[in-house]
């Protein structure tokens, strides 16, 4: 997977050299690569943003900045090729990404169909927002999704898309050592994930819940299961299966 992210914050994107998405990255797994959105700006300032139309607090993204560095990335992922019988240019199209207090919630669904991109584009936004016209003129030609982590505030674009990054990158084959462990985790079977224990089996008063020792498999995934359910039922009870 080619991952592409565009920032005026390219180093906020260094710890992308480390852990398991660097691993990745050194290994070819994953190609990403971070552009600053300024080197696609042509004033002495580098100019990127300017007032909103309409009036309002803040400042607004410039669209012509955005142009030239998505159109630098689209040429560089295909260059001018005919689409052929295969595919059309929708088909291979990359997928543009926004994050946006105004986008789709982000899920571990979402995060397993973006996991079979061949090419992802990140756009990271500042100030008020990118301006409009972006997202619909990329939207013509391609596709384009906005996608917001939640019902939160942030400042930009750049702390939704590390995560999306972490939670996209994990899922593709070869980057996670054990691919079982993605398996058992929280979101993956909808429900919270079960308490985990390790040793020592006394720790401060506390025990390990004994089923857990008693090695019966059957019993450890029965009472697996039962906490998954019980804890879901109290923190997240949206996430509950509807009863049938
Ligand atoms: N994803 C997500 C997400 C989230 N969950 N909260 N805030 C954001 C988010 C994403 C992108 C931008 C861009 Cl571009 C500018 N800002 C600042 C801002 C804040 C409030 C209203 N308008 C703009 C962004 C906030």
């Amino acid at each position: 997977m080619r991952i592409d992210i565009i920032t005026i914050f390219p180093e906020f994107f260094s710890v992308l050299d480390v852990s398991l998405v660097g691993k990745a990255r050194q290994s070819g797994l994953i190609d990403l690569r971070v552009h600053n959105l300024r080197d696609h700006t042509h004033d002495r300032h580098h100019t990127v943003d300017d007032t909103p139309y309409g009036g309002g607090a803040g400042m607004v993204m410039k669209p012509e900045p955005w142009g030239d560095a998505i159109d630098a990335i689209l040429t560089d992922v295909h260059p001018l090729t005919e689409p052929t019988e295969q595919t059309d240019a929708t088909d291979a199209a990359p997928l543009l990404i926004f994050p946006s207090p105004a986008g789709e919630l982000f899920t571990q669904a979402m995060a397993r169909e973006l996991a079979e991109e061949p090419n992802l584009i990140f756009g990271c936004g500042r100030y008020e927002g990118i301006d409009q016209r972006v997202f619909d003129h990329y939207a013509e030609a391609g596709r384009v999704r906005l996608v917001s982590l939640g019902d939160y505030v942030l400042n930009g674009g750049e702390v939704a898309v590390m995560a999306m990054i972490e939670a996209v990158g994990r899922l593709i084959p070869g980057v996670v050592g054990n691919p079982e462990s993605l398996v058992e985790e929280s979101h993956e079977d909808g429900l919270l994930e079960y308490p985990s224990y390790t040793k020592p089996a006394a720790w401060r008063g506390l025990e390990v819940p004994p089923v857990l020792r008693s090695g019966n498999h059957g019993a450890v995934a029965a009472w697996r299961r039962e906490q998954q359910l019980e804890r879901t039922a109290r923190v997240r009870p949206d996430l509950l299966p509807p009863a049938n």
